[in-house]
């Protein structure tokens, strides 16, 4: 890291922060039946389903997979980057086509803009869809975000003066500020050091307890989809489909201590052993391509 870079501890979790708060509750997602293939050299690659979840408003859900069973893509497909080949996908009710209003979505890279100020990357993306005038009147609503996040003193610093994990948590006031009721995370926190990460889930499974928001996470890491989850959808091997279901019963807020703990373990034990069996599906020759 930079010597000129800054950092910035996390701020003590204060139930009584409300900055986040957006719609009452989240949206839910229903997704029926869903399939993906891709066209690859001239060949069709199924690379996904069929899948059919139903996610409940301000539901935590982990999407836990092998690489390449097509995690992405379902995500993808949720969020309207991405079209299914066939099934139905619906965000709050509503058939998605096209990137929901619902939805905010945060990737393994931050990707700020290097020539804006943090304060000016989270307003972002109300001056694309609505305008400066719209953004300029959303700053005390940025700012709240950032002090949320621990980052308000560094709302006028420019991206390169953050470490990757500040620069994470800027990326999350970008996805809340148009207060999206379903947070699509495709493995957010991959690129920071473990020490980071941890600080990071557990400030993201307080701004979602805080908020009410429905999350919908991917990741390859088992202990970390227990520890965020309250369902844990285990995915087999491409062509992904959903192999089990771990319901976490777990009390939240949680620790990070919670992983030490034997019910903890359970969980990661039922989830490795899903997994085991979409491997072992996929190596026996029920692959398809
Ligand atoms: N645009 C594309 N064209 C062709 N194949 C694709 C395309 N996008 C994804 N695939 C294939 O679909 C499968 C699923 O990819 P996807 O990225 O969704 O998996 P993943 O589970 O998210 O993987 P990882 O954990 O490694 O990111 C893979 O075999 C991938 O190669």
């Amino acid at each position: 890291m930079p010597q000129h870079r800054m950092t910035a501890d996390l701020p003590a979790a204060d139930p009584k922060n409300s900055a986040a708060d957006g719609p009452a509750t989240g949206a839910s997602v229903h997704v029926h039946d869903v399939v993906r293939t891709f066209t690859r050299d001239g060949e069709t690659v199924h690379a996904l389903g069929p899948v059919s979840l139903d996610i409940e408003p301000g539901e935590f859900v982990a999407l836990l997979g092998p690489s390449g069973c097509g995690k992405s893509t379902l995500l993808n497909i949720i969020g309207g980057l991405l079209p299914q080949t066939s099934g139905v996908v619906q965000v709050g009710g509503t058939d998605v086509d096209g990137v929901p209003d619902e939805v905010g979505m945060m990737f393994q890279k931050a990707v700020l803009l290097a020539w804006r100020t943090i304060r000016e990357n989270v307003l972002l993306p109300i001056e694309i869809s609505r305008g400066r005038k719209a953004a300029k009147a959303a700053t005390p609503r940025a700012d709240e975000l950032l002090d949320l996040v621990g980052l308000g003193a560094f709302a006028d610093k420019m991206p390169n003066e953050l470490s990757g994990g500040m620069q994470q948590r800027a990326a999350i006031c970008r996805m809340l500020i148009q207060d999206p009721g379903v947070l699509l995370l495709d493995e957010p926190f991959g690129a920071l050091d473990e020490f980071t990460r941890e600080h990071m889930n557990v400030e993201l499974a307080r701004i979602c307890k805080l908020t009410g928001r429905t999350a919908v996470f991917v990741t390859h890491a088992i202990s970390e989809a227990v520890f965020l989850a309250d369902r844990v959808v285990v995915m087999s091997a491409r062509p992904g489909r959903i192999a089990g279901i771990v319901d976490v019963d777990l009390i939240k807020p949680r620790d990070p201590e919670v992983m030490t703990s034997a019910p903890f373990q359970n969980y990661v034990r039922e989830a490795r052993d899903l997994l085991k069996i979409g491997y072992d599906a996929a190596s026996s020759g029920t692959e398809e391509h």
